[in-house]
């Protein structure tokens, strides 16, 4: 999983100085005993038994004493950040690895929110500092709102009817609702934009960086989801026996009982919540027929990339794959048919693929797959490999099916859509050309074309 050099300095690093923020369940935490919890200690115990090595969390009251920390060298790697530009000049961030959308809850009788721009007359509170308010900023200029110090202010400001909605992740939405018994809401709208964490690391130390991706590129969906499950699911604090003896000391027995009810009712409606809105994230970013990823979440996660390569200074590809002679393949044998062999190029796809790379549906026949730090000579040797595998695939009809691609690597300065529309110009030569090929143009071969 390593290079040579990236296991040698591991070696040389006795234990890796971690800085958490200390209060921002369920990602991340520090308990009473001084222990570093939450959905980014999960990971973090994760990746330091798969690397082998110690992690020493480096205590801190507050996340700007942790971001200071880095900054001054105490630590070397934030649990998670952001990458924002005024943290670039002392931290260097990772791929991200986990994505939330934003969410809106508010009272239950409220209409769902499609677009913010619909609810411009109304107050929507966030927590002071955090990213959300930067996004608001830069994507709804004009929505009012209500800065509050904590996610439990602004969810009881919507409870008692002061704002209309309180807007953060659906999980911290989910677990500060469980948390503080809060049971009369409910998730009106997603945002488009969503929250993307990293590990942040000091930009002393580059190579670090590169091994915090080459193990999360191993991070399997499953690991994954056990240590998202874990807190994403009922996760509150129970309050130690002698806190409720002291209760029943004072008489009140029967508000035990009550507080029980509630929170069982509170779990049992964030958890149909919770399964709403994974089905609605699942529809909005799938396609139906194929179940890989659709064009709308394609767009999103290039803009990501495109992001993330502007901000570290890497690169990408992207690889545009059409199945050759499909009408005919329709014609032959019905639509049925041509659905499955579209089913089937796309397994072959997902198969074929890097844990990093992602292949999604375009249109018809047409794919489009995102290779993350590659260049266009390893983008095209992937692509003559898809091309020769699927040619000698035996598929459900007895016609072997070929596939044509045109390849492209993203150019630091331009947009999404010039990258796209280079690898769409060479799958059009590759079809011009006879088919069952794959070809790479770069800009020059275009100028001097
Ligand atoms: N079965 C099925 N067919 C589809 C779907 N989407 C598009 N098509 C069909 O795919 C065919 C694509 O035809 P063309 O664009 O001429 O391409 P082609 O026959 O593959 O030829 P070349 O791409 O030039 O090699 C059309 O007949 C569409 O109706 C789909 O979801 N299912």
């Amino acid at each position: 999983m390593l290079t040579t050099e990236q296991a040698e300095f591991l070696q040389k690093m006795p234990q890796i100085r971690l800085c958490a923020d200390p209060d921002w369940l369920p990602y991340d935490g520090i308990d009473k005993k001084g222990q570093h919890i939450g959905i980014m200690a999960g990971f973090h115990q994760l990746w330091a038994e798969k690397l082998g090595v110690k992690i020493h969390l480096v205590p801190t009251v507050s996340w700007q004493q942790s971001l200071d920390y880095l900054r001054d060298g105490q630590c070397d790697v934030l649990s998670s950040a952001m990458d924002l530009p005024a943290r670039r000049n002392y931290m260097v961030v990772t791929r991200p690895f986990v994505f939330y959308p934003f969410a809106i809850a508010t009272q239950p009788g409220k209409d769902f929110i499609v677009d913010l721009s619909q609810a411009l007359d109304e107050t929507f509170a966030v927590v002071e500092g955090y990213s959300v308010v930067d996004v608001l900023r830069q994507h709804h200029p004009d929505v009012t709102v209500y800065p509050v110090d904590s996610p439990r202010e602004g969810l009881k400001l919507v409870e008692t009817g002061r704002v209309y909605g309180y807007i953060d992740t659906v999980p911290t939405i989910h677990y500060q609702m469980l948390r503080h018994g809060i049971s009369h809401l409910k998730i009106s709208g997603i945002l488009e934009q969503e929250y993307a964490m990293s590990v942040g690391v000091s930009r002393q130390l580059p190579v670090l960086r590169d091994i915090y991706n080459a193990v999360i590129s191993e991070t399997s969906e499953t690991e994954r989801q056990e240590i998202l499950k874990s807190w994403i699911s009922v996760n509150y604090t129970v309050p130690k026996p002698w806190f409720w003896l002291w209760i029943l000391l004072s008489g009140i027995a029967v508000l035990t009982a009550i507080l029980s009810y509630r929170y069982w009712h509170v779990h049992r409606h964030n958890q149909r919540l919770q399964s709403i809105n994974n089905h609605l994230i699942h529809l909005s970013h799938n396609d139906q027929l194929t179940g890989i990823a659709n064009r709308y979440r394609l767009h999103q996660l290039f803009q990501r990339e495109m992001e993330y390569v502007k901000a570290q200074g890497k690169t990408f590809s992207v690889l545009m794959v059409d199945v050759d002679y499909f009408k005919k393949i329709n014609d032959i044998y019905g639509h049925g048919v041509g659905d499955n062999v579209i089913c089937e190029v796309a397994r072959l796809l997902e198969s074929l693929l890097r844990s990093q790379d992602v292949v999604g549906r375009w249109g018809g026949e047409e794919f489009l797959i995102l290779c993350p730090q590659t260049g266009l000579s390893g983008a095209s040797k992937l692509a003559e490999d898809i091309r020769h595998q699927i040619k000698t695939h035996q598929f459900s009809i007895s016609e072997s099916v070929t596939i044509s691609a045109g390849i492209s690597e993203y150019q630091p300065g331009e947009l999404v859509e010039q990258c796209i529309e280079r690898a769409d110009q060479a799958l059009y030569q590759a079809k011009t050309k006879g088919r069952n090929r794959t070809i790479a143009l770069s800009p020059q071969d275009i100028t001097s074309s």
